[in-house]
């Protein structure tokens, strides 16, 4: 072997050697970074959970140890020491500030007397999960010390306020809601909790329809942290119109949507409480409560109904064809328990079956979530994004609806409309067109059991920006109603009224009768509603009506 080789060897296994050291180098190197940056973040977690309090509580008949650090309260049993010396392990009880709603001084009350008595310790009021349920859970901490207990009451308030909740909130009641059982719901379920929390509250019992709306146009709505509505979707649909209405004026631009800065809270009083069951998975009015109490806010897409370039309402859903008929054969017979009226319309509405001959026309959503400015300008000017890009159908439909919620409820727990988020700017689009009684009952049966409701021919869904629907038939609701059963004594008041062949619409649970052309625009994120997305509802109830 020649000398040149020998050296190239050299000379490649010096190269091999300092490259394996950088490499090594730079792997040490960013393994030290890693560790950095890891006790870096624990540090942070330290200081977050960095020990605010530590003393000695009775919980149930054993002593405790509890910290409080800035975002929880953790207890261990304090065991005494076992004769071999083994530490005894202990689970710690933990709770969550972010649920905790409430924080009081507990005393020992002499018998007939409102106030003072011997200290016996802290109690948090809590919100505990059950499914979907929000429950009220009461914690006892007992020190009969009062300089112990106040200082440990005063820095769970302080660690409180930190949060950001509702102090002051404007109420409207319905009392004529469902089963007329609005008030005794609020001041058994609600107030009582309100009260607890100190959220200070300032009520209108509702009068007659569009109550609520003439009160919110002119009330001093910087006073207050948020709304809440007792009562059912009819209710709802009235409040969230007066919110954005409301917005619109105080921005001084009522002819475009404008985001209500101000929360909405539901609390379920009606029959079926669809806007509250999307945001809450169940139809309960403690959960309800709660998720005002503590804040819990959920951005909501919303959609306006036009007419004739005519604002008719804002709302999040709305159903044409059977839907509209439905409701309005429902109305029709307000005498009936709710239960048994909306049944015996389903019943009769399917009996009489008819398709509507309508133009269908819809704006299919892009993909990103479009902001409300860019929805304003195209609010001036339905076209203005280019005809081409909006389909056109023309066609016979059993059902149209346009949801930009999913609509959740105990009849139906995955939603009117599953694939329908609450705030993914656009709205689903379900057009069922003509086919046989049964096969619509097989379609309509599906939303009642599990999925499956579109796999049929005849059902086309879209994911939709902006709807328009054009009935083409000269026959509207009022002249087939009236040759039908001539009951136009018993016909309930629409909320609009047109001079020639209107049509019934379902907008929110609320009949309203339109002749014409009706546009369908969809707002994201218009409202904010107390609440959270859910991906379905706690089922109760079952339609056996079909
Ligand atoms: N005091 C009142 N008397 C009559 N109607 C009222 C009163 N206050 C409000 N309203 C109107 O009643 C309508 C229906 O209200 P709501 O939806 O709460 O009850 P509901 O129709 O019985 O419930 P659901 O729609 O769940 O069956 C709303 O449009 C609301 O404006």
């Amino acid at each position: 072997m020649s000398e040149v080789e020998d050296d190239l060897r050299e000379e490649s296994t010096k190269r091999t050697n300092r490259e394996k050291r950088s490499m090594r180098k730079s792997r040490e190197k960013r393994e030290q970074e890693r560790q950095q940056q890891q006790v870096e973040e624990e540090e942070e977690d330290e200081q977050s959970e960095c020990v605010v309090l530590r003393g000695i509580f009775q919980l149930g008949k054993k002593s405790h140890d509890v910290l409080l650090t800035q975002t929880r309260m953790t207890w261990t049993p304090i065991t005494p020491e076992t004769p071999t010396g083994e530490p005894c392990i202990q689970q710690p009880g933990v709770v969550l500030l972010q649920d905790v709603f409430a924080v009081k001084v507990k005393r020992r009350r002499a018998a007939g007397k409102q106030s003072g008595g011997p200290v016996l310790g802290v109690a948090l009021f809590c919100a505990q999960r059950k499914g979907r349920r929000l429950e009220e859970e009461t914690l006892h901490f007992h020190n009969a010390s009062s300089e112990h207990t106040h200082t440990w009451y005063n820095k769970i308030k302080e660690l409180l306020t930190g949060f950001s909740r509702p102090r002051y909130v404007k109420v409207f009641i319905n009392p004529s809601s469902h089963k007329k059982e609005s008030v005794h719901i609020y001041r058994e379920h609600v107030a009582p909790l309100f009260k607890m929390a100190d959220v200070c509250t300032d009520i209108t019992v509702t009068e007659k329809k569009g109550h609520a709306l003439s009160v919110m146009k002119e009330c001093k709505l910087d006073e207050y942290d948020g709304v809440v509505c007792v009562g059912g979707d009819g209710s709802v649909a009235e409040l969230c119109h007066a919110m954005v209405l409301r917005a619109q004026l105080d921005a001084g631009s009522p002819e475009e949507p404008v985001k209500q800065a101000l929360p909405l809270g539901i609390i379920p009083a009606g029959s079926t409480d669809v806007v509250s069951c999307s945001v809450h998975g169940v139809r309960d009015a403690v959960t309800a409560a709660l998720h005002i109490i503590l804040g819990h806010t959920q951005q909501v897409d919303m959609c306006s109904f036009w007419s004739l370039g005519q604002l008719v309402r804002f709302g999040f859903s709305a159903m044409f064809g059977f839907g509209g008929r439905s409701l309005a054969r429902a109305e029709k017979k307000r005498w009936m328990p709710s239960g048994r009226r909306r049944e015996y319309a389903l019943v009769k509405t399917l009996a009489r079956l008819r398709p509507e001959d309508c133009q269908l026309s819809f704006l299919p959503a892009k993909t990103s979530n479009k902001n409300l400015c860019e929805h304003r300008n195209q609010e001036q000017d339905p076209d203005s994004e280019g005809e081409e890009s909006w389909t056109t159908n023309q066609g016979l439909y059993l059902s149209i609806s346009i949801m930009s919620i999913p609509c959740l409820s105990p009849h139906v727990p995955r939603g009117l409309a599953p694939n329908s988020r609450l705030a993914n700017g656009s709205a689903s689009l379900i057009a069922v067109g003509n086919t046989s009684r049964s096969e619509f009952i097989k379609h309509l049966k599906r939303y009642n059991s599990s999925s499956g409701q579109f796999s049929f021919s005849f059902v086309e869904t879209h994911d939709v920006s902006a709807a328009r629907i054009r009935p083409q038939s000269v026959i509207g609701w009022s002249e087939e109603e009236s040759e039908e059963d001539g009951d136009s004594n018993s016909r309930s008041s629409p909320i609009i009224q047109s001079e020639g062949a209107a049509f019934p619409w379902n907008i929110d649970g609320e009949l309203v009768e339109i002749a014409h052309e009706v546009l369908i625009r969809v707002h994201p994120q218009l409202i904010t509603l107390y609440g959270e997305e859910v991906d379905e509802a706690e089922s109760t109830v079952s339609c056996s009506c079909i």
